[in-house]
């Protein structure tokens, strides 16, 4: 049977990138994603602002919900500060095997932990399966009908605390209009759009980054 479109971007890594070399890897994949077949990475224009954002919160903990191929794992892992970790989040678990190669293949498996199963059974288990206490950084990529559950969910279940910074993709392409709405009229939030264009094309799209107040 034909391979998958994440099987493909894989091969391509391990032909191309050099084993250990996180920017290579995140060079290579947008490369193949711009040249051969497109892929919901958040790519490398809406990347910077994610390598900017995680380097002024430096998270000890970091949450990434929707990891696919690893491209954004690979994006925050390579900037942590050493002893800190990201947790990823992925239901899929072809998507996961591909994510955790490519996470191997940059040299970051010590400090990204890739959990397999859905948001809204794992965000509980945080605390007692994980040893979480709160978490710093939170980056959403995942289906986008979930932003929004899954905010009151990590809020229900004491996740965040005063400054924990959550980073949302996709905020107009697809777009996350419910989710958007509550961060921007919440006055537990502090929100800051951050305008791009939707990975490898034109089209607008953008990043909000929301600052929870406590
Ligand atoms: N509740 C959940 N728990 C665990 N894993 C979950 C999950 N919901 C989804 N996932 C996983 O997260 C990824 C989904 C991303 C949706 N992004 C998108 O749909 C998307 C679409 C476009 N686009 O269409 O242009 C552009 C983008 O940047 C996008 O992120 C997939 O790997 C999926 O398996
Ligand atoms: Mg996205």
């Amino acid at each position: 049977t034909r391979s998958t479109r994440p099987q493909r971007l894989l091969t391509h890594v391990k032909q191309r990138a050099r084993r250990g070399d996180a920017q290579s890897v995140i060079t290579t994949i947008d490369d193949y994603c711009r040249a051969r077949e497109w892929a919901m990475n958040v790519g490398d224009e809406k990347g910077s602002i994610l390598d900017q954002v995680v380097c002024e919160v430096s998270p000890d903990v970091a949450l990434e919900l929707g990891t696919y191929c690893g491209y954004s794992s690979v994006r925050i892992a390579r900037l942590l500060p050493p002893g800190a970790r990201l947790l990823t989040v992925e239901f899929n678990h072809d998507y996961a095997t591909i994510a955790r190669e490519v996470i191997d293949w940059a040299g970051l498996q010590d400090r990204v932990q890739l959990l397999e199963g859905a948001s809204g059974d794992l965000i509980p288990q945080l605390r007692q399966k994980h040893g979480i206490e709160t978490l710093d950084f939170i980056f959403l990529d995942h289906w986008k009908d979930r932003y929004l559950p899954d905010t009151r969910l990590l809020e229900d279940c004491s996740l965040l605390r005063r400054g924990t910074v959550l980073l949302a993709d996709n905020v107009i392409c697809p777009g996350t209009p419910d989710y958007l709405e509550y961060v921007r009229s919440s006055p537990r939030y502090q929100s800051q759009y951050f305008s791009s264009h939707l990975e490898y094309t034109r089209a607008e799209d953008g990043l909000e980054k929301s600052v929870f107040l406590g």
